[in-house]
């Protein structure tokens, strides 16, 4: 089941072509697209709400064709644009609900859902405020508040943690995932970090230059990757203690590879098939095999060759390491 699919999208300026021949499929729950900056992701949510024209191939927003049927999205999709663009004299209250009388609600429902919407992001008293005094968290929370506000089945937010101190970004991290979790809302969320969209996506999509680089599930890289750094010293009957144990590691079946100085990384075998539905379950799935399994082969086999075991260190490649390498191949 696509929520979006892009075939071949291409969107090319006089000077730059912002979109290159991008193909994605999109699944339901929370996808982070991560690029740089201008790699072509403000483009994408502007071609896929229908704001903008591709200059080829094809977009299809829950099953409608962006190019001809723009306000049909719309009244389905929720958009928070990356930029400021509340108006200052205006209350949080006041513009919530204009935007949702503008997608058509009636003027009590309209009222309830702004009074719900931005009690759930967090906005209380100050949301009768003019938003000219508003930090830029609480505007934030005021651009996602009315990207909600109409109740849509999938949200594009833009940069959402742009200009945020760390808590405030856990905060809105924390917000956005409840947005799928709490509403089943579908959620598309941008930015040029990797690692906060690693925290709170099911499936991440990069781009680079308006191309695809990679897309893919976290759970399943979560699951493939989990591994332990082993740190031992030499001994007498070792005087290469690293080669010793991944000699005898291998002999257990387990793949090992010298890492810097005299660290052995350890894989993770494969976790069993009842990792869960959400990335979090896959990832402790995994915690468990690398505990369970490599951890005692590693004391056993530390102990038999009578090396000193420096650390043991449980390890889950960050994603941006592997995205980094799929960036290196892709361009070598
Ligand atoms: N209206 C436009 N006219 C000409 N070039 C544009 C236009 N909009 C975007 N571009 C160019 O297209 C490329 C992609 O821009 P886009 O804004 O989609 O990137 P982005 O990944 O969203 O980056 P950022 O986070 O900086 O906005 C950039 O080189 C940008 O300069």
């Amino acid at each position: 089941m696509s929520v979006i699919q892009t075939e071949s999208l291409t969107k090319r300026y006089p000077r730059v072509t912002a979109l290159d021949r991008l193909t994605v499929d999109i699944g339901p729950g929370v996808t982070g697209l991560v690029g740089a900056n201008g790699a072509g992701k403000s483009t994408l949510i502007k071609i896929l709400l229908g704001l903008a024209p591709a200059s080829d191939g094809t977009a299809t927003v829950l099953g409608r064709n962006a190019a001809h049927e723009g306000g049909a999205i719309r009244e389905q999709v929720g958009y928070m644009p990356e930029h400021d663009c509340l108006p200052p004299d205006v209350s949080a209250t006041e513009f919530v609900v204009h935007m949702a009388r503008m997608s058509g609600l009636p003027r009590t429902s309209a009222r309830e859902r702004t009074a719900d919407t931005l009690r759930h992001v967090g906005l209380y008293e100050e949301r009768y405020r003019p938003m000219g005094g508003y930090s830029t968290g609480m505007k934030q929370r005021v651009k996602l508040a009315q990207a909600l506000v109409h109740d849509p089945k999938l949200v594009l937010l833009d940069e959402p943690t742009n200009g945020l101190d760390p808590a405030g970004r856990d905060e809105m991290l924390g917000l956005i995932r409840r947005i799928h979790a709490e509403f089943g809302i579908s959620v598309l969320v941008t930015s040029h970090l990797l690692g906060e969209l690693e925290r709170i996506s099911d499936h991440v999509v990069v781009i680079d230059g308006g191309k695809l680089l990679r897309a893919q599930s976290i759970a399943g890289f979560t699951e493939a990757t989990a591994s332990l750094a082993v740190e031992v010293t030499d001994s007498d009957t070792h005087p290469d203690g690293t080669r010793a144990l991944l000699d005898a590691l291998a002999a257990r079946g387990l793949t090992a590879t010298a890492g810097t100085g005299h660290i052995v990384h350890i894989d993770a075998p494969e976790p069993g098939p009842a990792a869960g539905p959400g990335p979090e379950a896959a990832q402790e799935a995994a915690q468990d095999v690398v505990q369970d399994v490599v951890h005692d082969a590693v004391r056993d086999v530390v102990a038999d060759l009578g090396l000193g075991l420096i650390r043991m260190e449980q390890r889950r490649h960050r994603i941006a390491e592997v995205f980094q390498d799929g960036r290196e191949e892709v361009r070598s």
